[in-house]
């Protein structure tokens, strides 16, 4: 572990920090691994043990340091003790593996006794729809802090955090790339909200347009970035699209259904367009301007491996 007085950040190498799983008391059961191995079969397992499981008991600690803090207030202020999620937010650019890493915390955190309940919500779901971006002038500005309706997003948590029950989300489908009507998550009974999106870390500064004083961080209970180099970024944007290419779009219902046909060449230079053009542009505008507000940055290298950790002091 580095420690540089003048950085806010703990830095650990992938090695350091993979010996805290010696603290962690609940080992991976098959059944945990066979979960995770059906998510996602390019996710090394020993990936999720080195980093993500001492991560999870990171966070188990300071769930249960804050469920304290949270029944001693109510027992001050002579109040009944009710239920609040704890609130996780996970950031970074497109194509970074923002909703693996989401989905593998919450098969890890859904493990400890102290908060078995996780729900996982995307903030695509709270794009506008294509007809209003359209209004807008704005479908190729998707991601972009314009196609946000952020002030229902910023709602949404308050909501969350105010320990309302039935707190509901829209839904996004990248398969019809627009929201999808009537569909929605209910967030009932949670011990531990995990929402990811590009723009959890974002203020009212990246929204001149529609200046607003609050932000989602301010019901953040705990934020994640996860950073790569733009080439490996691109990168993998690229193999994402091919694969939904012989997927997803051979599926008439997809709004890209015309990609299918393209030749591997064709898709490789299509791909690497809407990179350049939109996603690229937001990660240097948008994003990654916001990262050093993340209490914690997690850096990948090759093949989504994880060399870097650093944790707030
Ligand atoms: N830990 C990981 N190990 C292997 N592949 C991963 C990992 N995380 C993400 N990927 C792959 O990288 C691509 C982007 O991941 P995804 O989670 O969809 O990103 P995001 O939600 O940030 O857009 C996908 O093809 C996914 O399968
Ligand atoms: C819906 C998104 C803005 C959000 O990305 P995600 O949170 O899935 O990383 C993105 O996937 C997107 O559609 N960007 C627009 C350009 C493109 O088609 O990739």
């Amino acid at each position: 572990m580095k420690t540089d007085t003048h950085s806010p950040y703990l830095a650990f190498s992938r090695q350091t920090w993979s010996e805290l799983r010696e603290s962690v008391q609940l080992p991976l059961s098959e059944d945990d691994l066979m979960r995770l191995r059906s998510m996602n079969d390019r996710i090394s397992l020993a990936e999720v043990r080195d980093i993500y499981l001492p991560l999870s008991r990171l966070l188990n600690l300071y769930i249960k340091a804050k469920q304290r803090r949270s029944r001693v207030l109510d027992q001050f202020l002579g109040n009944e003790h009710h239920h609040v999620p704890y609130v996780i937010s996970v950031a970074g650019s497109v194509a970074v593996g923002k909703s693996t890493t989401a989905r593998i915390l919450k098969t890890l955190l859904e493990r400890w006794p102290q908060h078995p309940r996780v729900t996982l919500v995307t903030t695509d779901g709270f794009l506008y729809p294509n007809a209003e971006l359209e209004r807008r002038g704005l479908m190729k500005k998707k991601g972009f802090p314009q196609s946000y309706d952020m002030r229902r997003l910023v709602q949404f948590v308050s909501d969350i955090k105010s320990g309302k029950p039935g707190v509901k989300a829209p839904v996004y489908s990248h398969l019809t790339y627009d929201i999808v009507p009537g569909q929605e998550v209910v967030v009932e009974q949670a011990d531990i909200v995990i929402i990811e999106g590009l723009n959890v870390l974002q203020s009212g500064m990246d929204y001149p347009h529609d200046p607003h004083r609050v932000f989602v961080s301010d019901f953040v209970d705990f934020s994640i970035y996860v950073d790569a180099d733009e080439r490996l970024l691109k990168t993998w944007y690229v193999e994402r699209f091919l694969k939904l290419r012989s997927g997803a779009f051979a599926d008439p219902e997809s709004y890209f259904h015309h990609y299918a046909r393209l030749s591997e060449e064709e898709a490789v230079a299509t791909a690497s367009r809407i990179w350049q053009e939109i996603n690229y542009k937001n990660l240097k505008q948008n994003i990654l301007p916001t990262r050093d507000r993340a209490e914690l940055i997690l850096t990948k290298g090759q093949d989504h491996q994880i060399e870097q950790i650093w944790l707030k002091k």
